[in-house]
């Protein structure tokens, strides 16, 4: 089995022949067992990229696997949780799960899918149409976890559901990472959230990957730094962003070697690591590709 939950070659897509590109040139790898945030500005391509990972849009170029097969070939072990959530507005929660183990015939697992439900306190006769937009949320991951997927594909499932909710959903999806090996996907806007549950990072800006790799290895390779306002001093690393105050210097950087004396650094949170990246859209992307360039470039 491959050990390589998504990888992306030259991945591009292009809605028409003439619109923008929605993606271009992404290059990734994702081991499996991981549980990856997908962060980044509205339209930045994350809906777009689980899209294509879940098989439902072909790529315009480029290459992208998914459990080591194409995404078509992959579909019956990857869930996908769009983030308009489409259910049979007409079918009950009942029947919507029942549907569930219909579609995945010998792999259907009832008892989480009931569980993930009951938390809820969803009436199994409700239909889908009466449900809140949190409570069809519910259903929604139920069907996707009930399929007990090698690959769990999240499109913002977290954005209407209320606090406690959240919690506790949060909470299922890493039981289900820890027990099964289940690799997960998510995309969000709350990064807050996701620095205890996520252990990798793909951050898209403008269509492209601006960060990938493990949380822990981006955030090691990024300082907060502070001192004396002396442009000279940041000179040999990579800037992300800088900012004088008075005559105070503060910055968020790729080292590229020792610090000048006079610099006091701290390390990054995640959340200030990506709100750096997403303020500045021109700061140099850190990719498995661009880390080699740095090096070579050092
Ligand atoms: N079906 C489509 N037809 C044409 N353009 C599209 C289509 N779907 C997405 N796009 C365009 O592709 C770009 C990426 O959109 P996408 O929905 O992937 O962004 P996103 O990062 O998920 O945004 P958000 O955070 O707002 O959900 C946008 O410019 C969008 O207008």
């Amino acid at each position: 089995m491959s050990d390589t939950a998504l990888e992306a070659d030259g991945l591009g897509k292009r809605f028409g022949r003439r619109g923008g590109w929605a993606l271009r040139d992404c290059a990734f790898r994702l081991p499996t067992g991981r549980v990856c945030a997908v962060v980044g500005p509205n339209g930045a391509g994350k809906s777009t990229l689980l899209a294509l990972a879940a098989g439902l849009l072909p790529p315009t170029e480029g290459r992208l696997t998914v459990l080591g097969r194409t995404p078509a070939g992959s579909r019956a072990r990857v869930g996908f949780v769009a983030q308009d959530k489409p259910l049979y507005p007409q079918l009950t929660v009942a029947e919507t799960l029942r549907m569930g183990a219909d579609l995945n015939p010998g792999r259907w697992d009832a008892a989480t899918a009931e569980r993930i439900v009951a938390a809820g306190d969803l009436d199994p006769g409700a239909r889908i149409r009466s449900l809140s937009g949190g409570q069809r949320t519910r259903v929604a991951l139920a069907l996707a976890l009930g399929k007990r997927p090698g690959l769990l594909l999240l499109d913002e499932p977290m954005a209407d559901l209320d606090p406690l909710a959240r919690h506790e959903l949060m909470g299922t999806l890493m039981a289900e990472a820890a027990q099964y090996g289940t690799t997960i996907v998510m995309s969000s806007h709350v990064v807050a959230e996701l620095e205890d549950s996520c252990d990798h990072l793909l951050l898209v800006g403008g269509g492209r990957i601006r960060l990938a790799g493990e949380i822990d290895d981006l955030l090691a390779a990024h300082l907060r730094v502070s001192g004396p306002a002396d442009s000279a001093a940041l000179d040999p690393h990579t800037v992300v962003e800088s900012r004088v105050t008075g005559r105070q210097l503060s910055a968020l950087i790729r080292p590229a070697g020792p610090l000048a004396g006079e610099l006091r650094s701290s390390a990054p949170s995640l959340e200030e690591l990506v709100l750096a990246h997403l303020r500045n859209p021109q700061a140099p992307a850190l990719t498995p590709a661009g880390a080699a360039r740095e090096e070579d470039a050092a």
